[in-house]
């Protein structure tokens, strides 16, 4: 008779673990406006939900690794922040393979991996604002490593002027910290079904975020259209609501003729799923 192994999972394998659970529980939550979800790819040609998956499954190696890195190095550190560049680097190439070239994840891989980094780092500190502040100065040091591509996200900040996701990380992220999850929790408390909590949760979050996706494909009009948009949903009663749910399609519809997807507040509602994953657990994870 073969005797059962069980295998334990270590830390870093269960913040790997609940790493990708956010970005799945991001990709299946419906109907978010102009993004892939169950009902369809929203503003996209090139993507679809089984994509998602299959992207935010190819993760898996690189949080477990950087999360590794976190534990072994111990501190806020430059060898820490650019071991993080390096294997995020590697998760983009591990996505770009399993996606055949399309960016399905890269704010995400930069949010959520400076979050597992800064879990790893001190598992029994788990506040959202003690996390985000050690995710805020692992982003502020500068990877000599990074190489410097004319990304969209810097293009739209030089001509907007506005803050990408490297300056969102920088600041601790306040559009998770200030309406991500302040509007989860109050929508929870309101008992209206977690899939409608965390859509108020993003729509939360596209109030108040430059995202530079938006900004890239649809200009300051898109923008204007996503953060007054999400708010009309929010100030008629949220997802929950049939007021809020007409506004949300008509939301939906107008980001949908303005070619402008919200992906940098998705990839937001993921690290917001996690920070709040984090907060809840006592004892492991
Ligand atoms: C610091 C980096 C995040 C690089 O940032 P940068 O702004 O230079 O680069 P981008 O390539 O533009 O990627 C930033 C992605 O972040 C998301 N995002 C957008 N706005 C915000 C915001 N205000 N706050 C937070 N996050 C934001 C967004 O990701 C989602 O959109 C992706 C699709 O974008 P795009 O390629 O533009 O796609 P399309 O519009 O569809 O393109 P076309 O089809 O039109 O061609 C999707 O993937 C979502 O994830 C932005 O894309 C960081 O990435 C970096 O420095 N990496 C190097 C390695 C490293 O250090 N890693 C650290 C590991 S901890
Ligand atoms: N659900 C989604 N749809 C499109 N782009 C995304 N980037 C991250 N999540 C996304």
């Amino acid at each position: 008779m073969h005797a059962l192994k069980l295998h334990t999972l270590t830390l870093a394998e269960q913040l790997a673990d609940l790493a990708v659970d956010a970005l799945i529980d991001e990709a299946d939550l419906s109907p978010k406006p102009a993004l892939v979800d169950r009902r369809g790819n929203g503003a996209h040609n090139d993507l679809h939900l089984g994509l998602m998956h299959a992207s935010a499954l190819s993760l898996w190696p690189a949080f477990k690794e950087m999360a590794e890195a976190a534990i072994e190095l111990g501190e806020i550190g430059l060898p820490l922040r650019e071991a993080l560049g390096r294997i995020g680097r590697e998760g983009e190439q591990a996505m770009l393979t399993t996606t055949q070239g399309v960016n399905t994840h890269r704010g995400a891989i930069w949010a959520l991996g400076l979050l597992v980094a800064a879990v790893a780092l001190d598992p029994t500190s788990r506040n959202a604002s003690a996390l985000s502040l050690r995710a805020a100065r692992l982003a502020l040091l500068n990877d000599r490593y990074a190489p410097q591509p004319l990304s969209h996200g810097v293009q739209v900040a030089q001509r907007y002027g506005v803050r990408g996701a490297r300056e969102e990380a920088q600041l601790g992220f306040p559009a998770v910290l200030q309406r991500g999850l302040p509007q989860l929790h109050a929508s929870r408390v309101q008992q209206q079904g977690e899939q409608n909590a965390r859509l108020d949760a993003l729509l939360a979050i596209m109030t108040q975020l430059a995202d530079t996706c938006v900004l890239y494909r649809a200009g300051t009009e898109g923008l204007q259209a996503m953060q007054q948009g999400a708010q009309a949903v929010l100030d008629a009663g949220g997802s929950a609501s049939l007021g809020g749910r007409r506004r949300l399609n008509e939301l939906d519809q107008q980001l949908l003729a303005l070619n402008a997807s919200p992906g940098g507040a998705a990839d937001l509602l993921a690290a917001c799923l996690f920070i709040d994953r984090i907060e809840s657990c006592d004892g492991a994870f």
